[in-house]
């Protein structure tokens, strides 16, 4: 007969939930920024949407190269992960129209997308990026960064879609793209997928997916904050 499950091991069985816990303030801290709410009550600084919206442009196509690593990763694992390339095929088929889609939002507002250098922040962001595409790290650690970083936008975007909310009607567009229903139902798979695997992932490797889950959260704050000025 099985014995009583450990602390640990009920951590264990939805680890994102464990950590979403663990880390409120800094998760809170990402996904209700002043800038979202900003855009939520209809006060946002449009000079700040637009910085916002080129620098994201080039974070994209960074990110278009980190999920194909993750896709690699996927990939080599030799057990069942056919069931996760899809989804991150899904993923990337989904980031192919949010490239086009920043194209032709930059355009409705005068924003030259051929002109935008990277800031600071971004280009940190794009190192770390980097730094997670590097074959030594695991997929498990890859694929808990890749959930974060949809699940910020999803949740941030999807407040702003809330019924009494003021987002301005030229932003809704913008807020459908990361807060509509299916793309939440993306971000779940990917949260089941997380959760999946770390429920048979070694301790150095769950600790490891938790340095790189704080690691974005981090960077989405601080790419909030360029958006603003604040960087
Ligand atoms: C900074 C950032 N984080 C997340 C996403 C969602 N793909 C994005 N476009 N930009």
């Amino acid at each position: 007969m099985e014995g009583k499950k450990t602390r640990e091991e009920v951590e264990k069985i939805n680890m994102i939930d464990t950590w979403l816990t663990k880390h409120r303030l800094i998760y809170v801290g990402a996904t209700r920024h002043p800038f979202i709410l900003s855009i939520r009550d209809g006060t946002v600084d449009l000079s700040s949407f637009k910085t916002w919206l080129g620098q994201d442009y080039i974070f994209v196509r960074a990110f278009v190269s980190f999920v194909a690593s993750v896709l690699i990763k996927a990939w080599k694992e030799s057990d069942d992960s056919a069931g996760d390339m899809e989804v991150l095929l899904g993923g990337m088929a989904a980031l192919n129209d949010e490239v086009q889609w920043f194209k032709k939002e930059a355009s409705k507002w005068g924003v030259q997308l051929s002109d935008i250098v990277p800031q600071k922040t971004n280009q940190e962001y794009c190192r770390f990026l980097e730094s997670l595409m590097n074959s030594e790290v695991k997929y498990n650690v890859a694929i808990t960064a890749f959930w974060a970083i949809e699940a910020v936008y999803q949740e941030s975007f999807a407040h702003c879609l809330e019924e009494g909310t003021n987002t301005p009607l030229d932003l809704q567009e913008t807020c459908q793209r990361w807060g509509n229903d299916g793309f939440g139902q993306y971000c779940h798979s990917l949260k089941q997928i997380v959760n999946r695997r770390l429920e048979k992932a070694s301790d150095d490797e769950i600790k490891q997916a938790e340095v790189a889950l704080l690691s974005v959260l981090e960077h989405e704050v601080d790419f909030w904050n360029m958006s603003c000025g604040g960087a």
